[in-house]
């Protein structure tokens, strides 16, 4: 078996581009054999040169007369230069590897024969000419002869085989199975192989030809050749050269033919139809249509040959008598048909498969010999190549988990940031944690709280100089007052109910005294820069500290550790002891002061406490005077008592002794707690007005700042967004849920509230803004202050929680209680105790959730009696004229006054 590869070949011929040629075609004319002279046949053709082929028109034939191929050879010319003019150069390609295909065609008895035989007689002598001059080469011909007879294909080599099939080789295109293939030995072995296969060839006798050729003979020789190119190797080319003679046309009438010679005339006929079917098809230059090679054997065996890989040459026999002249012009009709048909003639190389696998073998085994043992530099590359990929791994691992992180983080802060946004609330970024609290995670962010301060009203500087000189009088008249009652107590000797009586009589001359009119003077124009620099010189801190003084005094004073009040007065039992602890009213839910506490428990029985020293003494049946009427109880009012009740024994009059002091003490303490309680409200309202002052300096600013922007959200959308940021700010810095729900109870967004929303902002802003600086502040400069007070804060506020709770069973009723607990999902078990803390812990705990929020509002609302009607000055400054005498100071008691109910 071999493998055959083509490749361009060249050769003598004319040829186109891309190694086509078109196919040699001559015209053989012979003389006139005996008989046609003998009938005295005239020449109807004459070869007016070397290339044309002329009728002399004896018939006055009107058809064309002069045709033109490759080469005309008169009856005159031998077989050598017919050869050599018209098929040598043609034949001796099979030797350079390229097929070739030289067939006569023409009428019965016209010499094609005749002529083959000298073609096939000079190519065996040019063929082993060249062999034997080709030294180095090496050839091998092989030989083999078919004849189609009738349309059967016969080996003429082994005419004992039959008829032979044809095959289409994918390579070598038809084949004839089992054909017989000879290996020529030498030139003679060729001759004797052909004259075999002439013998073997079916011959019958017709009118025109003794010998007629009834069948078309195809002898092939194959030729491989071997040879040694520049690099070595050996290259080996496999080319066929085929010598067809084919049976002659003819015409049943001029032949005579009948019975078996018709039958043959027949066949022989179909077959050259179909193949001048063939070449005129090809001649049209019409590759890719349909060429009915396959109508015959013939043109299937001759396909490569007709318009395929092989060179061709063609030679025409023609019979010179006027006789014939009409089968002569057929054959020039077919020639000049032939000669327009191209083939496409390749060097087919072949390569043995020993050959192939030799050489295929030898190239795997270098390739295994390098990836075997790679260079030593290679490997050391690659090692090192590896080991800086291992490096990047782990850093790109190391970076991913880093970005994951990272990833996590981000993912968990727009999660808030969605909730936010679902909630319609109003942040655009993320929010800031504080470092410390329980129940808050998150707070607004500066932008949001200056984008949204659009809308607020402007204060008037006038009206902030008024207040904060009215602030400024309270604080000192607090301080003197303050002074007077330490200097009371260091005066009086306690030891007796007397000096106890004469220390709250002074105290209520000095309180009434004090009470004069506290109206703030107008002192001429004074900027609010300058009374704002002198209220905060006047330390409110300082006061605070002396009213501690005075509170630890007095209460060392009711211990008896300075000698007072008999140690042994269970005053400790006692209802209103407040001995040790700091006041117990409510403070200001936006004390700046970081020493207090945000929320203290509103307890009932503290609302003595909380009443002031004045209104203490002021009940419903005691007038003005009553008021200050102290129970003077003196060892001779005593006496006097004992005389008309001389049955009344000693015990009773202790006992109405010590209950007077304990009375008198109370009511010091209760003053003592009333001026830390103004000390306080001092202090919120300070911290409003410098948070005023504050709004009118930066909304001077932002004046400017806001003519670019678009213009103003509506009002409505401003509050809205105002009471979400204000809702999530009392989240955050543990407000009193009591004020959350009286500030949002009471401000639902009337042009007038503006103030009051702002104001609240802005405090609890600043208020934010203290504990995530004290948050993020190192512990070591703070020491326990921020943890102190948030904790406390935090405290406080669970103590109003537990506050509230009791007041369930008494201000909701038994269904309002369970329809609470199903709509909050208070679970049963616990007791009603456990219960009723359990909702109120649950209320004001989503600040996202307005309508968590709004719900919360009206059942704290429903606990503490609250109800719209409320006052709203008691949350801020009453901004009035100075010349407006009304009070402000009227709107704080409100808070605390709520807290009594
Ligand atoms: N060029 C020639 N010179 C001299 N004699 C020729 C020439 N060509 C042919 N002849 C003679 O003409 C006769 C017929 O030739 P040939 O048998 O070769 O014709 P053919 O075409 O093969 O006929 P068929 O088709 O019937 O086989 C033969 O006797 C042959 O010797």
């Amino acid at each position: 078996m071999t493998k055959i590869r083509t490749t361009p070949s060249s050769s003598s011929i004319p040829r186109t581009r891309n190694c086509e040629e078109k196919i040699l075609v001559t015209v053989r004319i012979r003389p006139l054999t005996p008989r046609e002279l003998a009938n005295y046949e005239l020449f109807a053709w004459d070869c007016t040169d070397h290339n044309t082929v002329a009728s002399t028109n004896l018939n006055h034939d009107r058809h064309n007369s002069t045709y033109t191929f490759d080469r005309v050879f008169d009856p005159y010319c031998p077989n050598r230069s017919v050869y050599e003019q018209g098929a040598r150069d043609v034949a001796l390609s099979a030797i350079k590897g390229i097929n070739a295909t030289i067939f006569a065609y023409g009428q019965t008895s016209s010499g094609k024969t005749y002529t083959m035989k000298g073609i096939a007689e000079n190519c065996i002598d040019d063929i082993y000419a060249h062999i034997n001059n080709a030294s180095g080469s090496r050839f091998v011909l092989k030989f083999s002869a078919i004849e189609i007879y009738n349309e059967t294909v016969v080996d003429l080599l082994n005419r004992d085989s039959g008829a032979l099939r044809l095959l289409d080789d994918p390579e070598k295109g038809t084949v004839v199975e089992k054909l017989t293939e000879e290996v020529i030995k030498n030139s003679q072995h060729l001759r004797c192989l052909i004259a075999t296969c002439e013998d073997q060839r079916q011959v019958g006798e017709t009118s025109l030809n003794d010998r007629s050729s009834r069948s078309h003979q195809i002898i092939r020789l194959t030729i491989e050749s071997s040879l040694h190119d520049e690099s070595g190797r050996v290259k080996s080319l496999l080319a066929s050269l085929s010598l067809v003679d084919l049976a002659g046309s003819e015409r049943a009438a001029q032949t005579n033919a009948a019975g078996a010679r018709l039958k043959e005339g027949s066949h022989i006929n179909r077959s050259l139809l179909t193949l001048t079917n063939v070449i005129r098809k090809l001649s049209g230059g019409k590759k890719t249509g349909h060429i009915p090679y396959r109508d015959s054997k013939l043109t299937r065996i001759l396909q490569s040959s007709l318009g395929g890989n092989a060179r061709t040459a063609i030679i025409c026999t023609m019979s010179p008598a006027l006789s014939h002249v009409d089968q002569s012009r057929n054959t020039l009709s077919f020639a000049t048909s032939a000669k327009e048909v191209t083939n496409v003639a390749q060097v087919n190389m072949v390569v043995a498969d020993k050959q192939l696998v030799k050489h295929l073998q030898k190239e795997v085994s270098r390739l295994k010999a390098e990836l075997m043992s790679p260079e030593p530099s290679s490997s050391e590359c690659l090692r090192s190549m590896l080991s800086k990929k291992e490096q990047k791994i782990q850093q790109m691992e190391r970076e991913m988990d880093e970005l994951k992180r990272e990833r996590d983080l981000a993912q968990s802060q727009l999660e808030v940031m969605r909730k936010l946004q679902d909630d319609d609330w109003p942040s655009h970024q993320p929010a800031k944690r504080l470092s410390f609290g329980s129940e808050n995670v998150s707070t607004v962010s500066g932008s949001e709280r200056k984008t949204h301060r659009r809308g607020r009203q402007s204060i008037e500087p006038r009206m902030l100089v008024h207040e904060i000189r009215k602030i400024g009088m309270e604080q000192r008249r607090l301080g003197e007052e303050a002074n007077r009652t330490l200097e009371l107590l260091s005066s009086h000797t306690l030891g007796n109910n007397e000096s106890i009586v004469r220390l709250v009589s002074d105290i209520k001359s000095m309180n009434a005294s004090l009470k004069d009119d506290i109206s703030v003077k107008e002192e001429g124009s004074c900027s609010l820069k300058e009374e704002i620099d002198r209220l905060k010189c006047e330390e409110i801190a300082s006061l605070e500290e002396k009213l501690e003084h005075v509170q630890k005094s007095l209460d060392k004073l009711v211990s008896g550790e300075e000698g007072g009040v008999d140690s042994r007065t269970p005053l400790k039992n006692k209802r209103n002891n407040n001995s040790g602890t700091m006041p117990n009213f409510i403070r200001s839910p936006c004390l700046p002061n970081l020493h207090g506490i945000e929320n203290r428990e509103p307890e009932t029985h503290n609302a003595a406490a909380v009443d002031t020293f004045n209104q203490k003494q002021v009940t419903p049946n005691k007038t003005a005077d009553e008021d200050v009427s102290l129970k003077k109880i003196t060892p001779k009012s005593a006496s006097a008592s004992r005389q008309p009740q001389s049955s009344v024994s000693v015990k009773k009059i202790q006992m109405m002794f010590k209950t007077a002091a304990e009375d008198n003490i109370q009511s010091i303490k209760a003053y003592v707690t009333d001026l830390k309680e103004r000390v306080a409200k001092l202090q919120y309202q300070k911290q409003l007005l410098v948070c005023q002052v504050l709004e009118l300096e930066e909304g001077n600013d932002e004046n400017t700042e806001d003519l670019g922007e678009q213009s103003p959200m509506p009002r409505h959308l401003v509050f809205e967004d105002h009471r979400k940021q204000i809702i999530m700010l009392w989240h955050l810095c543990h407000v009193s849920i009591i004020h959350r729900t009286q500030f949002y109870t009471l401000f639902r967004g009337d042009p007038a509230d503006d103030i009051y929303i702002q104001v609240e902002l802005r405090r609890l802003t600043w208020l934010e803004q203290q504990l995530s600086d004290l948050g993020n502040a190192s512990p070591a400069l703070l020491g326990d202050e921020p943890a102190g007070y948030v904790t406390a804060s935090i405290k406080a506020l669970k103590q109003e929680r537990e506050y509230l709770a009791k007041r369930v069973s008494t201000k909701l009723s038994a269904e309002e209680r369970e329809m609470l607990y199903r709509r909050w999902e208070v679970p049963v078990e616990g007791g009603k105790q456990r219960r009723r803390l359990l909702l109120v812990n649950r209320l004001w705990t989503d600040p996202l959730n307005l309508s968590h929020v709004k719900e919360s509002a009206e059942i704290v609302a429903k606990l503490v009696g609250f109800c719209e009607s409320g006052s709203k000055e008691m949350f801020a400054l009453n901004f009035v004229n100075p010349s407006d005498k009304k009070s402000w100071m009227g709107g704080w008691n409100l808070i605390s006054n709520l807290l009594h109910l």
